[in-house]
């Protein structure tokens, strides 16, 4: 390799890498925002003695996810794992509210 065209690849690695760091920040920021609202739903089900999951939601948001996969050129199967790691937060926060 010249020395021209490993500065050539340093500098387009540079730029994936600011782009990668952009969006892991949208990443980081986007799920604050949903444990916003799940925490809120978390609330809610506590005041109303409502079960903290809902595996019929759970299965609607799964399809759509996969779906959404699909089209985003995202490996469906990772999708579903990364929803059910998010879920199952989720759901012992809401279960943290009712003790
Ligand atoms: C947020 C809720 O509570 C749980 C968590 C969910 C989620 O993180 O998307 C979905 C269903 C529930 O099991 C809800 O019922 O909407």
């Amino acid at each position: 390799m010249t020395q021209d065209t490993a500065a050539r690849a340093a500098e387009i690695l540079r730029g994936h890498r600011e782009s990668i760091d952009r969006l892991d920040a949208i990443l980081i920021y986007t799920l604050g925002e949903r444990f916003k609202h799940t925490q809120a739903v978390g609330r809610l089900k506590a005041e109303h003695d409502l079960p903290p999951s809902d595996p019929s939601r759970e299965a609607t948001q799964i399809a759509r996810l996969e779906d959404l996969a699909n089209r985003a050129d995202l490996d469906p199967e990772f999708a579903k794992k990364l929803l059910r790691f998010v879920i199952d937060e989720v759901i012992r926060h809401h279960e943290q509210h009712q003790s």
